[in-house]
């Protein structure tokens, strides 16, 4: 399966910086989400679950055609809650219904992980509504009850080596699991709406104790009611990994440089770009004092 970046040469970066504007005021502006968690989070999951369902051995699945939009996908239960997210970005879509759902997907998560204080991330244009008879199987996306053995494997149909799938699993620092969505509970604690290195730092500090939660799937909770889900806590467990939690925990830089260029290339995969096809670094709210 090829899939090529369309170019659209009548649209420049102040036609997506004005999207991108459109999301992040949004953002702002529907605080109360999830407990004044806000959006940020979920946006960051729908951008990570369409990208995610990619598989590089037969180049299929992946953000291209935007076939989150189809009930197939969306009726994943890998995507219970992301309805949320998706309704958010409803009426954008309606404003700016010259962007492909693939393209506003990821830009929407691009917007939330910089209006979250996190690193600036490359993106490019170019994703194609594909069909419904595109969409991809139920069941690519990752289980959270499993080991380091796991996590590497997934991690390797994603093109992602040990360094990427640590630093994407940051992402972790951001918004909270939900019983309801997933079947797992909290984090009452360290739920959060700015982008930082605290998933490292927690793992590393916190003492972790495996139990079973309301609904009798295992978790590790700390003492101040923080909460991680096995495939996070393989991290530690892992000695390759660890390595690579300790030096994020110890050098946000080196975690945001690394973030940044490992998100792209998920939310990437699978999609060949032309040579010169323009690549858009969007400024914040406060870059613009908006
Ligand atoms: C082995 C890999 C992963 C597993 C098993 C996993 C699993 C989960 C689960 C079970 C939740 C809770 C969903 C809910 O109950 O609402 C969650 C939330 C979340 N995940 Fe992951 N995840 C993984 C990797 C990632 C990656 C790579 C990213 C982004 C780069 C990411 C970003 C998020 C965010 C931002 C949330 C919070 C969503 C919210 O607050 O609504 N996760 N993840
Ligand atoms: C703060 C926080 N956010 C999340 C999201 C997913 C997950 F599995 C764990 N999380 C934790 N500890």
């Amino acid at each position: 399966i090829v899939h090529i970046a369309a170019i659209n040469k009548d649209r420049t970066i102040d036609d997506y910086q004005r999207i991108y504007n459109k999301i992040a005021e949004k953002i702002r502006e529907d605080d109360e989400y999830d407990g004044y968690i806000g959006y940020g989070p979920v946006l960051v999951r729908l951008g990570w679950h369409s990208s995610g369902t990619y598989n590089k051995e037969n180049n299929s699945g992946g953000s291209y055609g935007g076939t989150y939009r189809f009930k197939l996908e969306n009726s994943d239960p890998s995507n219970n809650g992301l309805q949320n997210a998706a309704q958010f970005l409803d009426p954008i879509y309606k404003e700016f219904n010259w962007i492909s759902h693939g393209d506003l997907y990821t830009l929407g998560a691009v917007c939330a992980i910089q209006e979250a204080q996190g690193p600036k991330i490359k993106w490019r244009p170019g994703r194609v509504d594909l069909p419904e008879s595109a969409t991809p199987e139920n069941g690519r996306l990752p289980d959270a009850v499993n080991g380091a053995d796991y996590v590497r494997k997934f991690y390797a149909r994603l093109r992602m080596n040990d360094r990427e799938a640590v630093a994407l699993t940051g992402a972790h620092c951001l918004g909270r699991t939900h019983l309801k969505n997933s079947g797992f509970d909290g984090p009452w604690g360290a739920a959060s709406s700015s982008f930082t290195n605290e998933f490292f730092i927690n793992l590393l500090n916190e003492q972790w104790k495996l139990q079973k939660n309301a609904a009798g799937n295992k978790q590790y909770d700390s003492p101040k009611g923080y909460m991680m889900l096995e495939t996070d806590y393989a991290l530690i467990q892992d000695p390759i990994y660890l390595k690579i939690v300790k030096e994020y925990a110890n050098n946000e830089a080196s975690f945001f440089k690394d973030f940044a260029s490992s998100f792209q290339k998920l939310l990437e995969n699978g999609i060949d770009y032309p040579k010169g096809a323009p690549e858009y670094i969007f400024k914040t709210l406060d870059d613009q004092d908006m």
